[in-house]
């Protein structure tokens, strides 16, 4: 599988498959929210368009990076969300980096959003995508942020198949990241203390997040992905 590394600002074609890595905090946030029971994710452009969606559907869950704000029900927190039943509702998420990128590559024919927590199910559905190459868009910093390049580097080697690789060296370099020093100071808005640990917890989640364009909406949803260990055994005498 050849892999290229991006920031969303080069980004000059529409990639084939793309995988667009928001560590802290975009896709460990989606990856809880799906957890605690959401079926859906809209990826919205704007807080303004955020907002007319809530206005146009109320009962929709409006969620926000950043400080809380009139109009949005939650913040871009994994340890504010873990702790919130989204059984069945829609959240409209809207972030400074994850949900950029992701809308960045919107008219790609297959479109990942990941971050560690789902990095071996986002591997493993990669291992079975048919095609030339994969972009992985690194959201944070214009494409230099430690965790998210961490992140990608780490899916990119697991999705090869080459050996197994040792995910400590990733996390570790995840955990001196920018972001994962400014979530521990408390510099970002909208935090839990436990954001970064939860952030950088490998494999938490079985699904892999596939976003696609319903309805002139971008829309993340969780895509299972069974591990080998789950399928059914091909031994004949059925043992
Ligand atoms: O929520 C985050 O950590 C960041 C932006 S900020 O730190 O709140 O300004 O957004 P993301 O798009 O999840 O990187
Ligand atoms: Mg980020």
């Amino acid at each position: 599988m050849e892999a290229r590394f991006l920031g969303i600002a080069q980004l000059v074609d529409v990639p084939s498959a793309a995988v667009v890595v928001d560590v802290m905090r975009a896709f460990t946030v989606a990856a809880w929210a799906f957890g605690q029971g959401a079926e859906r994710i809209v990826l919205a452009g704007s807080l303004d368009e955020a907002l007319a969606l809530k206005a146009r559907h109320p009962h929709w869950v409006t969620l926000k990076d950043g400080p809380p704000a009139p109009g949005f029900d939650m913040v871009n927190s994994p340890g504010l969300l873990r702790r919130i039943d989204l059984g069945g509702r829609t959240v409209v998420q809207k972030t400074t980096a994850g949900t950029v990128g992701a809308l960045a590559v919107k008219d790609a024919s297959l479109v990942l959003c990941a971050g560690f927590v789902v990095a071996e199910a986002t591997a493993r559905m990669l291992r079975t995508h048919e095609g030339d190459g994969v972009t992985f868009v690194v959201t944070g910093e214009d494409g230099r942020a430690e965790e998210d390049l961490a992140c990608a580097q780490y899916i990119a080697l697991r999705a090869s198949g080459e050996g197994t690789a040792g995910a400590a060296e990733f996390l570790r370099r995840a955990g001196r990241s920018r972001a994962a020093g400014e979530l521990a100071r408390g510099v970002r808005r909208g935090a839990h203390p436990d954001d970064a640990a939860l952030c950088l917890e490998l494999d938490r989640f079985p699904f892999a997040m596939v976003a696609t364009v319903e309805d002139s909406l971008m829309v993340l949803r969780p895509h299972a992905v069974p591990s080998p260990s789950d399928e059914p055994s091909q031994d004949p005498t059925g043992g």
